[in-house]
């Protein structure tokens, strides 16, 4: 149900993408790796003096659901925004593999980038990416408008997602009016309805309580991992880490050793 209902448009954008500069193999290069979609090389990332990433490496398998858990400023934040092209580093690759072709997405121009987050990244976060003049429906259907498509069909495909998502009954209710739960669940709809390959996810239940914050990880990994697409989750909440597929710590800007990738 959910994986039908979301356009996948995450081919022709990649084609797009391929541009001279951010091209960086053809697909024998990925040879042993061609379940990795997606992997940190060497990242490092300097805010003035202060090095947030330092030679992070890290590869995320296709279909898994990672947890990226560290000390408060060990770049756990800085180096999810690296893997999904918010921002970039000042030295490394991330490097995006979809169906045969490899991209930089750090090699990429922020318009590139912009379109690689809207079509093939799908973010869940604590607060802020919703609005609240909106309703439900409207938070979840702006993302396929923003893509070209009309209203109505977009109308249609955010209601599928919602009530996937058990928020069938909810469509016309202002964000105010859901509970944070709820809200979350709108969230994570709004994610995935463009067809996120990836899904990043920072402190998704960090102002929810246990019993809420079981439900949204619930909700997030069965339309996630459970539909065959991948999770890439920062938390302090070792509960939340658990539900994952694998736990990875950062500290110092890096990934620690027994979790640097191979
Ligand atoms: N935009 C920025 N400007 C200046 N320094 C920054 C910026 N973003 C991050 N930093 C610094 O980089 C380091 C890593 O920050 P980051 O937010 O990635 O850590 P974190 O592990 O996610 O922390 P937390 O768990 O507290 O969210 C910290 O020392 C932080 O102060």
């Amino acid at each position: 149900m959910l994986a039908s209902s979301a356009p996948r448009s995450s081919a022709r954008m990649t084609r797009s993408l391929l541009a001279a500069d951010a091209r960086v193999g053809p697909r024998d290069e990925a040879e042993g790796m061609s379940n990795v979609i997606l992997e940190a090389r060497g990242l490092d990332k300097f805010y003035g003096r202060t090095a947030a990433l330092a030679a992070a490496s890290l590869a995320i398998t296709e279909g898994e659901s990672l947890a990226i858990m560290g000390a408060s400023g060990s770049g756990k934040t800085t180096l999810l925004h690296c893997l999904a092209g918010i921002i970039t580093p000042d030295t490394g690759q991330v490097i995006l593999r979809t169906r045969g072709t490899e991209t930089d997405v750090a090699a990429l121009d922020e318009r590139e980038r912009s379109r690689l987050r809207r079509e093939a990244f799908g973010f869940v976060f604590q607060q802020g990416l919703l609005i609240p003049e909106l309703t439900a429906l409207e938070n979840v259907a702006i993302a396929l408008m923003l893509g070209g498509m009309p209203r109505a069909a977009a109308e249609g495909h955010a209601a599928g997602w919602l009530a996937a998502l058990g928020l069938a009954g909810f469509e016309d209710r202002r964000i105010g009016q859901l509970s944070g739960g709820q809200a979350q669940r709108v969230a994570i709809a709004r994610a995935q309805v463009t067809g996120a390959s990836v899904v990043f996810a920072d402190e998704p239940t960090g102002a929810l309580d246990s019993h809420t914050s079981s439900e949204v990880m619930d909700a997030l990994l069965h339309s996630t991992t459970g539909q065959g697409r991948t999770l890439v989750v920062v938390t302090h909440d070792a509960d939340v880490a658990a539900r994952c597929s694998r736990i990875v710590h950062m500290r110092d800007g890096r990934i620690q050793p027994s979790e640097v990738a191979a």
